[in-house]
């Protein structure tokens, strides 16, 4: 038997968990729980989500009946038993990977439960035997549904978190309590990173309030045996299924569906082939810019009496054994360096069957490539440069993915504005050998390549970009090539010269392909990409692992396991990211408009909601006292009629699918540098992929229906604020909801994803002063009943959303979730005569002039200025 070096999951992030327990816990946390508004200003009625009752809404509608499934839920998880009776024994039915069942039976028999314990149903718990000292101790372990809760204000919550991280799926992580879910992903993922089932049973039991159940054991281990057993590989642009037991492998052919997409050749037909040589070894890694390997140890220090030196793999006694289980670095391991490896091999278009085929049979392939010992492809020269530093948690992340000296794929999850790009880069120079950049847009690409030349010494002529209009291969045998992805799974007959790219791009081997965006990219796309692009390691990156449709499972084996989620709420009390007080304010419909709301179509509804004059007002209201405190401020809305119209009332400039580029970068230079343009209007081309670090507030004024991941990223669009480190800095983010309509169901549901990240939305219910604000519009009746005329003289199509051309205009495109990427329609509408003759209640009125066309006279003003204090 010989000792190697191990885990990563088991080193640097939890290693801190081992510290602090070996000093024990030291009673409560003493810092400040409060939340820390910062809405003094305003009248806060309510401060609840709770506060209406949403029951009023149709449940029906389209637009919201995909489920609001945390992305844990919809994993597979222990199945808890459909027993209510408390008194009964507890049955958990679980499967493994052959999909065989079997039961549990936790509770004592002679538990019978006391008067109350009906009432409590599933939830049942006062069996479980609390520990003496349960109240130092952070974890409730729920043993039928498998969720793991932990008390974030426990002394040992930081640790125990960077362990749960390792082990299960955060589900929601609020102030005071987190959820997290054990799921098979998230163990698949725990185990091929090195920590054993035993060692996560151990810990939990340690962390736990009370012994953890048996069937949580039972869990455990079951879902755990086979992983590790198989991996994927890629090897003279072929792939193989590998495994050190010629048994397994056997076994697995025995399944028609992997037995069936097996390459028969010659002398193989009865058997797997045997390929005799050294599995792979696990060694020291440096991730690029850290100076540290895997274990979190500084690379020159590993003989010195300093930093994380690796210590005694055994544990001594028992006290030992929860600080050398969480800071485990090295593990027993068999010995297998002369082991053979058995294989078979597999043809690209049926790797995605196959892994899929081993993700139902609860037998996670391995993807990693060990591209160290990768002989065979060319290597890339790059770095990171010696004054880029990577910041703790993108370290963290990444150790994630290089834990064991190879390169695991898999997905990175870090909130919008924390780096991600700088993740992928320090991946690429890590692994280097010719990587791949997808991302979704052209605008991405050339942002992309912007910053790998900004945070790398990679030659420029190293970086190729492949895009509709442009068509670059790069120089030598290693480089980078930037494309979006409906440029590479394009099936369609290409021009010429892409076509020529595309061969050439198929006709090598990737060590690495980044997938930016990967939430947004239909699974179908993804197949695609992964059919005509050989690659070894693939890391995709999003802020948002949430879809309104239920294609995220796919992810995990069309790229692989999350490996890391970032808690937003910690990088905000870090400073990493901008800390945003986030508010949603009620704007009670006018008469004339509700009345009109409560017998409108669908469509029309929308425009009235988004319309309402109290919500202009407060838009106006929200605008004047932002500018007065200095703020730079984004307004949102998805409607692009609501857009313009309130955009060109208040003399604001603004920005949706149908403004041209030169345009749109002239606005955006003038928000950023001009002190007279404060404030913008945005379409949701605005709601990623544009870098603002100016902006300091953002004003929702219309969305998309329920979307949880539109309401992260346009979060996201102020999380990265310059003045973020400001001392008492906070960005603001205003929600502007049309009281007793249907906004309200879908600002609740739009919340989910934020609230589950810890955000609390403040209720406002009144914003002062707004009465006494001189030059507040549409104050009089008569200006209200004009403006609803306008809004009932428009089309049905009014009240859909910008086409936008971005990410989102992708996924529409693609057939994804979007509703409005349709094309043009024949404009058709009612209304009566004296309407159409502009007699209704009337006045005329001339608009401002569009501050767009103001902006592009004064471009040569502001051109002369910005240089002049440059
Ligand atoms: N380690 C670092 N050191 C200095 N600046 C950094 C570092 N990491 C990220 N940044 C900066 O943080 C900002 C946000 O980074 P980036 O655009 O990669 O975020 P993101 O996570 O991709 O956001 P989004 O999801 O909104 O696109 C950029 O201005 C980037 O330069």
């Amino acid at each position: 038997m010989s000792k190697r070096a191990g885990s990563s999951v088991a080193s640097t992030t939890i290693k801190r968990a081992r510290r602090a327990a070996a000093s024990g816990p030291t009673g409560a946390a003493d810092e400040d729980l409060s939340d820390g508004s910062n809405f003094d200003d305003y009248d806060i009625a309510a401060y609840s989500d709770d506060n209406y009752d949403e029951a009023g809404f149709d449940d029906n509608d389209e637009a919201f009946a995909a489920p609001r499934k945390s992305l844990a839920l919809r994993s597979k998880r222990p199945a808890a038993s459909k027993r209510s009776d408390s008194t009964a024994p507890v049955k958990t039915r679980i499967t493994d990977g052959l999909n065989e069942e079997h039961d549990f039976d936790d509770r004592p028999a002679e538990f019978r439960g006391d008067s109350v314990s009906h009432l409590f149903q599933r939830f049942e718990h006062s069996w479980l035997d609390l520990k003496p000292d349960h109240d130092s101790r952070p974890l409730w372990i729920d043993p039928k549904s498998a969720k793991i809760y932990m008390e974030a204000f426990s002394p040992l919550a930081e640790q125990a978190e960077d362990f749960l991280i390792a082990i299960a799926e955060p589900v929601s992580r609020p102030s005071h309590i987190h959820e997290y879910a054990l799921t098979e992903n998230a163990m698949h993922a725990a185990v091929s990173v090195g920590l054993q089932p035993n060692d996560i049973i151990t810990v939990l039991n340690r962390l736990s309030k009370f012994t953890i159940p048996k069937s949580i054991v039972q869990w455990i281990t079951e879902v755990t045996k086979a992983v590790g057993k198989v991996r994927l590989v890629l090897k003279g642009n072929r792939y193989y299924v590998e495994s050190t037991t010629a048994d397994f492998l056997q076994s697995m052919l025995q399944d028609p569906q992997i037995g069936s997409c097996r390459i028969q050749t010659e002398g193989t037909a009865a058997d797997v082939a045997v390929v005799k040589e050294r599995a792979p070894r696990m060694e020291g890694l440096v991730i690029a810019g850290t100076g540290k390997d895997k274990t979190g140890a500084k690379t020159e220090e590993k003989d010195g009496a300093e930093g994380d030196k690796v210590e005694d793999v055994q544990p001594k006694n028992d006290d030992d054994l929860f600080t050398s289980i969480v800071g485990i670095d090295e593990v027993d391991v068999e010995e297998d360096d002369e082991d053979a490896v058995h294989s078979f091999e597999i043809p690209a278009d049926k790797l995605e069957q196959v892994k899929r085929r081993m993700f139902e049979l609860n037998i996670p392939a391995l993807e990693e490539y060990d591209f160290r010992n990768d002989k065979l492809n060319a290597d890339l020269d790059i770095d990171l440069k010696p004054s880029t530093q990577i910041r703790p948690y993108q370290e963290k992340s990444l150790s994630k993915m290089f834990g064991n000296g190879r390169a695991r794929s898999g997905i990175i999850v870090l909130p919008c504005g924390a780096g991600k790009t700088l993740v992928g880069i320090t991946a690429a120079c890590t692994i280097k050998k010719s990587c791949l950049v997808l991302c979704t847009s052209s605008v991405s690409v050339m942002q992309w390549r912007a910053e790998f030349l900004k945070w790398s010494n990679v030659k420029p002529s190293s970086i190729a970009v492949f895009t509709s209009d442009t068509k670059d291969k790069f120089e030598g045998d290693a480089g980078i090539v930037v494309s979006t992805y409906s440029m590479v799974a394009q099936r369609n007959k290409r021009a010429y010269d892409a076509q020529k790219i595309m061969e050439w791009m198929q006709n090598r081997e990737w060590g690495f392909v980044l997938l930016d965006e990967v939430h947004v990219v239909p699974a179908n796309m993804f197949r695609k990409v992964m059919e005509v692009i050989p690659c070894h390691a693939k890391l995709g990156l999003t802020a948002t692992l949430v879809r309104e449709d239920d294609k995220i499972v796919d992810l995990n084996y069309l790229i692989g396991p999350k490996l890391y989620e970032a808690n937003w709420m910690e990088l905000s009390q870090k400073g990493h990211i901008a800390n945003v007080q986030c508010a949603e304010v009620w704007c009670p419909m006018t008469q004339e408009f509700y009345q009109e709301y409560l017998k409108a179509s669908l469509r029309k509804r929308t425009l009235l909601y988004i319309m309402n004059p109290r919500k202009f007002q407060a838009c106006q209201f929200l605008i004047d006292y932002h500018e007065k405190r200095g703020d730079k401020i984004i307004v949102f809305s998805d409607n692009v009629y609501a857009l313009k119209a309130y955009a060109l009332k208040l003399g604001k400039a603004f920005i949706f699918g149908g403004t041209p580029q030169q345009e749109r970068l002239r606005i955006l230079e003038n928000f950023q540098h001009n002190e007279l343009v404060n404030t913008i209007f945005l379409s949701k081309v605005g709601d990623t992929s544009i870098d603002l670090p100016e902006a300091t507030c953002l004003i929702q004024i219309s969305s998309h229906y329920g979307s949880r991941r539109q309401e992260a990223q346009r979060l996201g669009r102020i999380l990265r604020a310059k003045r973020r480190n400001d001392e008492g800095f906070n960005a603001f983010f205003y929600s502007l909801v049309s009281k007793d309509t249907q906004e309200m169901y879908y600002s609740s549901k739009r919340q989910a994803f934020l609230v589950d990240q810890g955000y609390s939305f403040k209720v406002i219910t009144h914003l002062q002063g707004i009465e006494s604000m001189p030059s507040i519009a549409y104050n009089t009746l008569a200006e209200r009943r004009e403006l609803l005329q306008e809004v009932l003289l428009q089309n049905e199509e009014a009240g859909e959303e910008d086409i936008g051309d971005d990410a989102d205009d992708f996924v529409g495109r693609t057939g994804g979730m979007h509703r409005a990427g349709a094309g043009p329609k024949a404009k058709r509408f009612a209304a009566s005569l004296t309407s159409l003759a502009g007699a209704d209640d009337m006045a005329y009125k001339e608009y401002n002039k569009s501050v767009n066309k103001t902006l592009t006279s004064k471009k040569q003003d502001l051109v002369g200025r910005m240089l002049k204090r440059r």
